[in-house]
């Protein structure tokens, strides 16, 4: 087991990677000081609790916890309010009570939803993150939890730090290939904002790394989480530093939010950091990063361009709407080089629109 620390003012929490872990939930748990006194609400979606539900509730039942379990349809649809309220109610009629906590287990939109219900719930009680996917060692670091809104991409959030982490490596046999290309957007993504011999590791591993290896894979997740719990720590509520983790997300999440969310979360940032590098390049920022980033996303089949019906102006007036957006200006994060970006305010339109027409069809 490989163990990383998120140092935060206020005490952080640990990251536990490994196998087999979730029998020893009960002992991570009691580290915590938390007793059998504190009831365990678990959240997992429809495909997730068949598979991982009954892995974590019976050694926490078996060591004296009161736990339930509940479960949402998958998808970043249910990453909405209609779902919070339902799992709201759920936790409500449950008689979970401020004593209580939540253990979130699934992928990034679990993490968010149960993640955010958790910071709202009797104004914020306790929670723990289980990822099961390889883009939520991402996803369950660093506190960000929210839900979707009809106009936009995560509109609605809160900064809730997780009690702890812990990343059970097996869970991620089960996940569709799909999802595990996903997944390794984010992780490209902390390699080319932070650590450049991260990326040449990742380039130069890609083949055990696809087949899912096992001690690539947690290497992996390790050296994703470690970026990023060394961000978090440095800015935890995103005053300025903290936005490089947004790398590819000012396009990215306008894709997604236009495609109706077709484009998973990590296909469109990977598409959204091609965009990125190529905004970079025209910027002046950094040179010959282009290239390079469209190799080490294609080492993992990510998509470097997209198609799509939707117009420039329509995707441009979503990226108006970013959360690192002020007063409607367009915000990227941009490279410097391979391992370090820099943020870039007052972004003109007409240069954003050229990348875009770029992106299309993969013009180089
Ligand atoms: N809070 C953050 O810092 C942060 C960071 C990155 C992404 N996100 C969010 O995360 C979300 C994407 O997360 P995701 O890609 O994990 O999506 P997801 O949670 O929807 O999981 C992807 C799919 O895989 C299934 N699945 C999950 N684990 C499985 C397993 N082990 N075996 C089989 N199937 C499994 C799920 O049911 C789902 O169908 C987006 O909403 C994104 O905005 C948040
Ligand atoms: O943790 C962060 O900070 C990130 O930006 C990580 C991103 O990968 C993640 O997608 C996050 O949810 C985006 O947050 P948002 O503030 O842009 O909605
Ligand atoms: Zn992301």
């Amino acid at each position: 087991m490989r163990t990383i620390y998120v140092q935060l003012p206020q005490g952080g929490y640990p990251i536990h990677i490994g196998s087999g872990l979730y029998s020893q939930l009960p002992n991570f748990i009691h580290d915590l000081g938390w007793d059998e006194h504190r009831p365990l609400m678990v959240i997992a979606d429809s495909h997730v609790a068949p598979l991982y539900g009954e892995k974590v509730v019976q050694p926490l039942d078996e060591a004296g916890y009161q736990v339930s379990l509940v479960t949402f349809p998958a998808g970043e649809h249910s990453k909405s309010s209609s779902t919070l309220e339902k799992l709201t109610e759920e936790c409500i009629r449950a008689g979970l009570d401020r004593n209580g906590a939540i253990l979130a287990l699934g992928g990034g939109v679990t993490g968010d939803l149960a993640g955010f219900l958790a910071a709202s719930y009797m104004r914020g009680i306790p929670f723990i993150q289980l990822p099961t996917t390889l883009l939520a060692h991402d996803s369950s670091v660093g506190g960000k939890v929210g839900i979707n809104h009809s106009l936009g991409k995560n509109m609605l959030g809160a900064f809730h730090q997780p009690s702890l982490v812990v990343f059970d490596t097996d869970t991620l046999i089960t996940l569709p290939r799909r999802e595990v290309v996903s997944g390794f957007a984010e992780v490209v993504k902390h390699a080319l904002i932070y650590d450049d011999s991260f990326a040449k590791w990742l380039l130069d591993h890609h083949v055990q790394l696809n087949d899912l290896h096992s001690e690539y894979i947690a290497e992996a997740i390790a050296r994703g989480c470690q970026v990023k719990a060394d961000v978090v720590a440095l800015d935890e509520r995103e005053h300025g530093l903290r936005a490089i983790l947004n790398y590819g997300h000012t396009m990215g999440h306008a894709l997604e939010a236009i495609s109706d969310y077709t484009y998973a979360h990590g296909e469109a940032v990977s598409i959204g950091m091609v965009g990125a590098s190529l905004l970079g390049e025209k910027l002046r920022t950094a040179r010959n990063v282009h290239h390079y980033t469209k190799e080490i996303l294609a080492a993992f089949s990510l998509p470097t361009s997209f198609s799509g019906p939707w117009s420039n102006k329509q995707l441009v007036e979503l990226m108006r709407r970013d959360k690192k957006a002020l007063g409607g200006s367009l915000t990227f994060v941009l490279p410097k080089g391979i391992g370090e970006v820099v943020i870039q305010h007052d972004v003109q339109e007409e240069v954003v629109s050229e990348v875009l027409q770029e992106l299309r069809g993969g013009v180089e």
